[in-house]
C-alpha cells in the first residue's frame, strides 16, 4: 500500500540547507502525477545493451555507493526511448532510507518506495568526455528504478555481498564482472521528463527515464545499504541513509508516458 508518511528526516549536510539552483526551472527529483503525464505512441521502448565486463569497481563517494564501469567504449549502452542517440553507461547507484518508509528521490502519485536506483549514461554522440556531458542540457541519460520489499533479488546479492568492503567514505573494491541490466524491471513501460542530478552539482542536464514498475528485493538486502557509512575511517560514524533530495517544483514541465 502507500506510505503517506512524512519523511521528517534530518538529512545528509549536502541538503541541511537546501541548494536552491538560481534559475533552476527543470530540478530533479519530481513527484509523477500519473493523470497529468501525456501519453506518446512514437516512446519507443528504451534499449540497454550492458557488456558486464566494462564493470570496474565499486566505491562510497560518502553519498551512495557507486559501481563504476569503462566507458571508454560503446560496449555498455542505453538508446532508443527519447534518446535521439546512444548513451554510455558510467556508473550506477541507489536512494535509500532509514527505514522501508522512504527513500526513493521520485514518487508516483506521492507514492514514496524504499529505495531507488540510478543508472547514469552519458551522450558520447555530442561530447567527448563524461564531466564536459554533466554541464550540458542533453548530457546525461538517467534511468531510475524503484526498489520494494519483497523477495531476495539474487542477482543483486552479489553486489549486496560487497558493500561492507566499502563501508567507510572514500573505500574502493574491485568488481569486475556485473550485468546491469538484471537490475531492471520486465515491464518496458517508463515515464520521461527533462530534469537535473539530484546531487551537486545540481546541472539541468538529465533526460530521465523513470520505469513504471519497481524491482523487488528482501529487507535483509536492504538492511546492509544501511550498513554503509556517509564518514570515513577515523571520523565519527554516521549511518549512510536517508540519502535522498527533497521534491523540486515541476514548473511548467510535462512528463510523457510510453505507456496509455
Ligand atoms: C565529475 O562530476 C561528478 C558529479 C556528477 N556525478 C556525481 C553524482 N553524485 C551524481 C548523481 C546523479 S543522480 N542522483 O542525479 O542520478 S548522477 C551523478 S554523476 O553525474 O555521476
Ligand atoms: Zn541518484
Amino acid at each position: 500500500g502507500c506510505s503517506y508518511k512524512l519523511r521528517n528526516v534530518d538529512l545528509h549536510p549536502l541538503w541541511k540547507g537546501e541548494i536552491d539552483v538560481p534559475g533552476g526551472s527543470r530540478q530533479s527529483p519530481i513527484n509523477i502525477r500519473i493523470r497529468d503525464s501525456v501519453f506518446h505512441p512514437q516512446l519507443a521502448p528504451v534499449h540497454t545493451q550492458y557488456d558486464p565486463n566494462t564493470c570496474l569497481h565499486i566505491w562510497n563517494n560518502g553519498y551512495s555507493f557507486f559501481v563504476e564501469f569503462d566507458d571508454s567504449t560503446d560496449k555498455s549502452i542505453v538508446s532508443g526511448g527519447p534518446l535521439e542517440n546512444p548513451f554510455r553507461l558510467k556508473q550506477f547507484h541507489f536512494h535509500w532510507g532509514r527505514n522501508n518508509d522512504w527513500g526513493s528521490e521520485h514518487t508516483v502519485d506521492s507514492r514514496v518506495f524504499p529505495a531507488e536506483l540510478h543508472l547514469v549514461h552519458w551522450n558520447c554522440s555530442k561530447y567527448r568526455t563524461f564531466e564536459e556531458a554533466i554541464m550540458e542540457p542533453n548530457g546525461l541519460a538517467v534511468i531510475g528504478v524503484f526498489l520494494k520489499i519483497g523477495k531476495q533479488h539474487e542477482k543483486l546479492q552479489k553486489l549486496v555481498d560487497i558493500l561492507p568492503s566499502v563501508r567507510y567514505k572514500d573505500a574502493l573494491t574491485e568488481f569486475n564482472y556485473f550485468d546491469a541490466s538484471c537490475l531492471l524491471p520486465s515491464c518496458v513501460d517508463y515515464w520521461t521528463y527533462s530534469g537535473s542530478l539530484t546531487t551537486p552539482p545540481l546541472t539541468e542536464s538529465v533526460t530521465w527515464i523513470i520505469m513504471k514498475k519497481p524491482i523487488e528485493v528482501d529487507h535483509s538486502q536492504l538492511a546492509v545499504f544501511r550498513s554503509l557509512l556517509f564518514t570515513a575511517v577515523g571520523e565519527e560514524e554516521k549511518y549512510m541513509v536517508d540519502n535522498f533530495r527533497p521534491l523540486q517544483p515541476i514548473m511548467n514541465r510535462t512528463v510523457h508516458s510510453s505507456f496509455e
